[in-house]
């Protein structure tokens, strides 16, 4: 979910393991040159799952490497078949108290200017989490632990994971 720390803590983890880094959403604007508010608001909601749904696919062909998508990248089936054929798929879980107060002061994510941001991220969480559930390899839980602490945890769920190859 948005707020959830997947640009932070994908990034660190990119880092400590010494793997490329890439968030989807960073990349659509790298490529775009607009932000994703802009996108949003010249070609709405649809037009940037499409973006995304190709970033996606780009991305996941690529081996080595930490993907950060985006919490509504779920929703589309195309993606969800993609990341789950291709990758490890690690659902950070996290209340949506926490995630309102992550994000509150954010303008950056179209979905939550609304006038009630903390219903919206309940609702979307309540829509979403058995999506999340459905191509999740790894849920890990977290709550009030640090971006360290949250790093730390993935590290210990995929240690013990381990996914058969996809087949061609
Ligand atoms: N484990 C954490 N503890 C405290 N703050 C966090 C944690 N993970 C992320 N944050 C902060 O929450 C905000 C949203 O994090 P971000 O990584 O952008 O989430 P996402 O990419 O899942 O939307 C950022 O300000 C980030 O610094
Ligand atoms: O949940 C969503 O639908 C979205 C999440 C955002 O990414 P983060 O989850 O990194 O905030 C971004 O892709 C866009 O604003 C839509
Ligand atoms: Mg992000």
């Amino acid at each position: 979910m948005m707020g959830a720390g997947k640009t932070t803590v994908g990034k660190e983890l990119a880092r400590r393991h010494k793997v490329r880094f890439a968030d989807c959403d960073h990349e659509i604007v790298a490529r775009t040159g607009v932000s994703i508010p802009t996108i949003f608001e010249i070609e709405g909601e649809a037009g940037f799952r499409r973006r995304e749904t190709q970033m996606i696919d780009e991305l996941t062909r690529e081996s080595d490497i930490v993907i950060a998508t985006g919490g509504g990248v779920v929703t589309t089936p195309a993606n969800r078949a993609l990341m789950h054929e291709r990758g490890i798929v690690i659902y950070l879980n996290v209340p949506p108290q926490i995630l309102y107060e992550r994000t509150r002061h954010d303008r950056n994510r179209p979905l939550l200017q609304v006038d009630d941001p903390r219903q919206r991220i309940i609702d979307l969480h309540h829509q979403r989490d058995p999506l999340y559930r459905e191509v999740a390899d790894l849920v890990v839980d977290g709550g009030r632990g640090n971006p360290g602490t949250m790093v730390r945890l993935v590290e210990a769920a995929l240690q013990h994971f381990h996914k058969s190859p996809c087949k061609p």
